[in-house]
């Protein structure tokens, strides 16, 4: 049970009363909305979101019932071959986000708003964010920082766009913060405090915590209603979000040691990729079933 969970104990229902409703592992095939995520999040469900950034891969988490994707600015380093998340563009968002929508049936899809999209200021953020939601067909929109981003995501929510803050380690930032555990001290755990109370007041429907200690994340998500999704932020959080090259074992060099490695899929394509080649030339693929006359 989350903390938040705790908190929600003397609802009449209690909490994962009905379980043909859960966001993960319930009955409904239609598209989940913010509201499902806020009705779980009170039943006190934990609940899993896992990046996606292709058709066919959303398919495969659409089909395992993981209730919410997002297309993650990861894109960049692990699809796209930079070193960080800054260079991503729009353009590559959209274009990966409406391949995410057309491979989802159930799922949320969340797209991440690209490093210079919104940073300018409210107007362009309602710019950027509109073109995802009409081209693209996410469902919401993800933008970077705290107070500082609570006027972007007070227009956005306003404009009807739902909006899912992400606070703590800000990758997009990585030139000013680099990759540090954020939050450490007094003083800067009052500021993540201070930065998710903002973003909740500016009508956000999330939240990630991205790389704080365990213990600050469990406060804010005590403190806040609406749900926190960690990132090497500890267990007590409403939902957790890994990037799903790092889950499934498929990103190459140095992942952040938060992440779990569930299957070795670098292990298995690359050894499908020697056992094709060795066939090929060796002349035992193709064999007569693949081959016409
Ligand atoms: N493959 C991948 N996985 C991610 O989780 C991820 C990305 N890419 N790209 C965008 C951001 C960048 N992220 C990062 C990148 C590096 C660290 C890192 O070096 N962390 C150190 C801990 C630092 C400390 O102790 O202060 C680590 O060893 O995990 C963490 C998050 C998370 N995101
Ligand atoms: C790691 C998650 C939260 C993210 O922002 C991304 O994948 O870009
Ligand atoms: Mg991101």
């Amino acid at each position: 049970m989350s903390l938040k969970a705790a908190q929600n104990q003397s609802s009449p229902a209690g909490p994962s009363s009905d379980s043909s409703k859960a966001l993960y592992g319930g009955t409904s095939t239609r598209r989940i909305t913010v509201h499902d995520i806020a009705a779980a999040t009170e039943r006190g469900e934990k609940w899993p979101m896992l990046t996606a950034y292709d058709a066919m891969t959303a398919s495969v988490f659409d089909e395992a019932g993981i209730p919410v994707m997002l297309v993650g600015d990861s894109m960049g380093n692990v699809h796209l071959g930079y070193e960080t998340t800054v260079p991503v563009t729009m353009d590559e968002i959209a274009l990966l986000s409406a391949a995410v929508v057309r491979g989802t049936r159930r799922a949320m899809v969340v797209a991440d708003l690209p490093f210079g999209s919104y940073q300018e200021g409210p107007v362009q953020a309602l710019r950027n964010a509109t073109r995802l939601i009409k081209e693209s067909g996410v469902g919401a929109v993800k933008l970077e920082g705290g107070e500082r981003s609570h006027e972007q995501i007070r227009l956005l929510v306003e404009a009807g766009i739902p909006v899912m803050a992400h606070i703590g380690l800000t990758p997009q930032s990585v030139n000013a913060m680099g990759y540090r555990v954020q939050g450490r001290g007094e003083e800067a755990a009052q500021q993540l405090l201070r930065d998710a109370k903002a973003v909740q007041d500016a009508g956000a429907f999330a939240v990630v915590l991205e790389l704080v200690p365990a213990e600050l994340a469990a406060e804010v998500t005590r403190t806040l209603h609406i749900p926190t999704v960690g990132i090497g932020a500890g267990a007590g959080t409403d939902a957790q979000v890994l990037v799903y090259t790092d889950m499934v074992g498929l990103t190459g060099g140095k992942v952040p040691r938060f992440t779990k490695q569930y299957a070795n899929l670098r292990k298995v394509l690359g050894d499908a990729a020697k056992e094709f080649a060795d066939e090929v030339v060796g002349g035992t693929f193709p064999a007569a079933e693949h081959t016409f006359h």
